[in-house]
């Protein structure tokens, strides 16, 4: 069944809500450009607001790696989501420490799917060029290319999760602005719809 990660929690609510809709993994993100910037201090609240069950990720783009490490033990996180245009040597030194979900752009591909492959702890995500914003890949396109193993994410959410999955089969999918009544709160209905959706498609 496919994974599902729900992102961009920011409270002890969002998080208990979306555990208790069956979310696999709970996204807690550490970039300071993001709207739904969370504190390591009430990522780790949530995260043990839900017990051990659903994955705590942190989440960063283009941090410098001891603030990943030091901001990623603050918040208790169980694995770490890195964004932006970093050297394999940076995922492979997290790797050391957390279990990394290493996101590409489509256009990544090509020259950096194939060093992740089968490297224990580390996972590729696929995702739009602009994080965060809403906007789908072209699923049909990246059939070929879409690697085994892989996540999704790019502007899903309950009403194309489904086509998606049909299309490229990810092992997990991950969503944040299609599931909030506005930045950084989720939308209670959305985030249980697009779990129902992802699990049963
Ligand atoms: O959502 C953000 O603000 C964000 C900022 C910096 C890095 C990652 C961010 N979110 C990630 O974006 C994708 C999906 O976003 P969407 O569903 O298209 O809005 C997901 O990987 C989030 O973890």
């Amino acid at each position: 069944m496919t994974r599902v990660k729900v992102c961009g929690i920011t409270s002890v609510n969002d998080a208990v809500l979306s555990a208790e809709a069956g979310a696999d993994a709970l996204g807690f993100i550490f970039a300071p450009v993001s709207r739904r910037l969370v504190s390591p201090a009430v990522a780790r609240q949530a995260g043990l607001s839900v017990g051990p069950g659903p994955a705590r990720v942190g989440v960063f783009m283009n941090q410098a790696l001891d603030e990943v490490l030091r901001t990623a033990e603050a918040a208790r996180v169980s694995a770490v989501q890195v964004h932006g245009p970093v050297s394999s040597l940076y995922v492979q030194a997290i790797s050391g420490y957390y279990p990394v979900l290493r996101v590409l752009r489509p256009a990544d591909l090509a020259a950096e799917a194939d060093v992740w492959t089968d490297v224990p702890g580390v996972t590729l995500m696929l995702d739009a060029p602009e994080p965060g914003g809403g906007i789908p890949l072209d699923w049909a396109a990246l059939k070929a290319a879409f690697p085994s193993g892989a996540w999704l994410a790019g502007g899903l959410g309950p009403a194309n999760v489904a086509e998606a999955i049909r299309h490229l089969r990810p092992a997990g999918v991950d969503a944040v602005s299609r599931l909030e009544a506005q930045a950084g709160v989720k939308d209670p209905a959305a985030v249980q719809a697009f779990i129902r959706a992802a699990k049963t498609a």
